[in-house]
């Protein structure tokens, strides 16, 4: 994918991206860190029946976010920026800010979630117990280091990217693979019925299939790869194409992986076992070796994925910066084609992070919540986009006959996207606004170096809402009446 890492600023005659480049790049940044972990984190508040709910309802309303993120590449080829370019053209510029701003922040406290959960896999080697669940001081300094090296190779316009990403790719393929073998040889089902609706302590069938779904969502984040990229794919029909096959591998080897460590180790063993969780369920179908195995694969796996996520979370300020829904400065590019500006203020955020991760001793867990409550809006916009445009037949020219089908997914999306905001439940939703809301100052900016007014009637209500519930939730963290 040596077209991808340049970072969006590569000369026109730059080659466009095939369906075996753009399917690289979505399994590389879907099947990442999450995967690794599922057992624990899936099994945390749940028991063997609510997860098979989780599934079923992730399958489902997985396939009509890719179905809509494969209809919009689609029906609206010339959108630039993916999941924000979407939302601006359906909601206007002021949502599709906060798509982007939302998106963003996702991509990069997700990032911070890699470098934990990395050195969190490097304390099981004997020796290196000092980096505890990746957010002792030693991990936090080593996570920087490692920040700042892929910093700079990134904004020299590395070449080697492509190289590194297609072998950490079929690297992490391997462990995964094994390990779906040799656990499904150590099932038993009799461990995998055992308190199958969930042990008493951990309430009612709903509220365990509700604990799953940010979980769950986490792990299909990336399902949009193809289409931020989509202005850089040969063909439109690829960006669709490399969404699909993604998510067909992606489904199968999560619900596998999930499921048949149920069967290994029982739910509460499960909820205890330490991040990466697929190495304390191989070491007790293998014995050490097991363990071993998946902690090298996630610190291949987690190293090679943080390479495209940090293009992906540059990506997005520097498309947006240059097509004036964020400040100017970010679109800028060096003389290699990097997106200096973005790029650095990526990784300043994730520098903060980390540091702010070492006093609140935040966990990979927590990382990945805050980070998953913050794509919901964007994801949600998304679909609702797909359905509008699937009434006003905008983009269907003589295909009108297939209007009905893709509304009928964009609505299936929609209330996907509804239920996850429900169950991620108030808690996130408030955490995601004190994130949300110091946007208003960038948007400001923004529109200010446009010279636009700044908002509409309805989007300075909106403006308003946000500053309102982050101005409380921020009061309720002071107070520690929120804690991450
Ligand atoms: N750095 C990020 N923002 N990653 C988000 C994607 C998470 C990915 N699905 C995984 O399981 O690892």
């Amino acid at each position: 994918m040596t077209e991808v890492v340049q970072g969006g600023a590569a000369p026109a005659a730059e080659p466009k991206l095939k369906l075996g480049a753009l399917t690289a790049l979505v399994v590389s940044a879907l099947i990442a860190a999450g995967i690794f972990s599922l057992p624990q984190n899936m099994a945390k508040s749940a028991g063997a029946g609510a997860i098979i709910i989780g599934w079923a309802i992730t399958f489902v309303g997985m396939l009509m976010l890719a179905f809509v993120f494969q209809t919009l590449a689609n029906r609206k080829p010339d959108i630039e920026g993916g999941v924000y370019g979407y939302a601006r053209a359906g909601f206007g510029p002021y949502m599709g800010f906060n798509s982007a701003w939302g998106y963003w922040i996702s991509a990069w406290i997700g990032n911070v979630s890699y470098y934990v959960v990395i050195f969190s896999a490097f304390s099981s080697f004997s020796g290196l117990e000092f980096f505890g669940e990746g957010n002792t001081l030693p991990a936090i300094l080593c996570s920087s280091v490692l920040l700042w090296a892929y910093h700079f190779l990134i904004c020299r316009g590395i070449q080697g990217a492509a190289m590194i990403n297609i072998i950490t790719t079929v690297a992490k393929l391997i462990p995964l693979g094994l390990f779906l073998v040799l656990v499904f040889v150590a099932f038993k089902i009799e461990t995998f019925q055992l308190d199958f609706w969930g042990r008493p302590e951990l309430g009612s069938v709903l509220d365990q299939v509700k604990s799953t779904m940010l979980v769950t969502t986490w792990v299909f984040i990336g399902i949009e790869g193809a289409s931020i990229f989509s202005s850089r794919a040969e063909k439109m029909a690829d960006v669709g194409k490399a969404t699909m096959i993604g998510f067909a591998l992606s489904i199968m080897m999560f619900v596998a992986v999930s499921l048949l460590s149920l069967g290994v180790l029982s739910q509460p063993e499960l909820a205890a076992l330490k991040n990466p969780s697929t190495a304390g369920v191989l070491k007790a179908a293998v014995g050490d070796w097991g363990a071993t195995l998946m902690n090298a694969g996630l610190i291949i796996s987690v190293g090679g994925a943080l390479l495209a996520w940090t293009l992906l979370a540059a990506e997005v300020p520097y498309l947006a910066g240059k097509d004036g829904t964020m400040p100017a400065f970010l679109g800028k590019t060096n003389a290699k084609g990097a997106p200096v500006n973005a790029l650095l203020l990526t990784n300043g955020l994730v520098q903060l992070f980390l540091i702010i991760t070492l006093f609140n001793g935040s966990a990979y867990l927590d990382l990945l919540y805050l980070a998953t409550s913050m794509i919901l809006i964007p994801y949600l916009l998304c679909a609702l986009y797909a359905a509008m445009i699937a009434v006003r037949k905008d983009g269907y020219k003589g295909e009108e006959g297939a209007a009905g089908k893709d509304l009928v997914v964009g609505v299936l999306a929609s209330v996907y996207g509804c239920w996850l905001l429900y169950a991620a439940g108030p808690k996130y939703l408030l955490l995601s606004m004190v994130l949300y809301a110091p946007g208003i100052l960038f948007y400001l900016k923004a529109r200010s170096e446009q010279k636009l007014a700044a908002f509409t009637r309805n989007e300075m209500v909106l403006a308003a809402i946000a500053v309102v519930l982050g101005l409380f939730a921020a009061w309720q963290l002071a107070t520690g009446a929120l804690t991450l």
